[in-house]
């Protein structure tokens, strides 16, 4: 998969780097470029930013640098075209199931988005020659859209084959297999200063532990997230349903 970056603070991104998506990079999974947007402007203060139409406090990033930008990544001409995202509070919301999306693309181009946001004729012109995403990472707002390209590309690098050691794992966790939080999960010592393991962990009954983490799956699921437990009972129902 190649990934483009772009962003007035490219250096925000050198954590791709390291670590997962840094093994990646290096055995060829991922092909990153990371842009500095810049290098798209002409004037002597490099300007990326100007006052909003229709007034309102802020800054908006111009349209101009972003349009060059993403010429210089994806050429109109060029044989294939990114898919673009954009992080954004009104960004629609990043889910596990889109992160699987996303890991099958082989091209994914990130705008990294400022102040009070891009020129919305930007992604409008993208559209014309490339699919667009505006992505939320969540309900909350930040400085620019670098952290959120962070989240984006570790959730996505590493569902790719060969990216993550085991992928069995990736079966069991949170977001990813029936709907529900993922069970406490424990390891040695059995009693550590005076908080004990439960014993059917240690029963090597595994239908026992196996009941036991459904069961502490659907506790937690309904304790933190009853908005997911409704879906999970919703989907279990159907099934249920279908049996019938
Ligand atoms: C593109 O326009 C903007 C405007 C303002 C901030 C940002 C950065 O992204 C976020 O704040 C975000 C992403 N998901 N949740 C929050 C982008």
């Amino acid at each position: 998969m190649r990934l483009d970056v772009v962003s007035i603070f490219p250096e925000y991104l050198a954590a791709l780097d390291l670590s997962l998506v840094g093994k990646a990079a290096k055995s060829g999974l991922l092909d990153v470029h990371l842009h500095d947007l810049r290098e798209w402007t002409y004037d002597r203060h490099r300007t990326v930013d100007d006052t909003p139409y229709g007034g309102g406090a802020g800054m908006v990033m111009k349209p101009d640098p972003w349009g060059e930008a993403l010429d210089a990544v994806a050429p109109a001409a060029g044989p294939s075209q990114p898919r673009l995202i954009v992080p954004t509070p009104a960004g629609r919301p990043f889910t596990q199931e889109l992160a699987y999306e996303l890991a099958d693309e082989p091209w994914l181009a990130f705008a990294c988005g400022r102040y009070e946001g891009i020129d919305a004729r930007v992604a409008a012109h993208a559209a014309e020659r490339m699919r667009v995403d505006e992505i939320s990472v969540g309900d909350y707002v930040l400085n620019g859209g670098e952290v959120a390209v962070l989240v984006i590309v570790e959730a996505v690098a590493r569902l790719l084959p060969g990216v993550i050691g085991n992928p069995a794992s990736l079966a069991e966790e949170s977001h990813s297999g029936d709907g529900l939080l993922e069970y406490p999960v424990y390891t040695k010592p059995p009693s550590w200063r005076g908080h004990d393991v439960p014993d059917v962990l240690l029963s090597g009954n595994h239908k026992l532990v196996a009941e036991w983490r459904h069961d502490e799956s659907v506790r937690r699921t309904a304790e933190r997230r009853p908005d997911l437990l409704a879906a999970w009972g919703a989907a279990v129902g159907h099934k249920a349903d279908e049996v019938e």
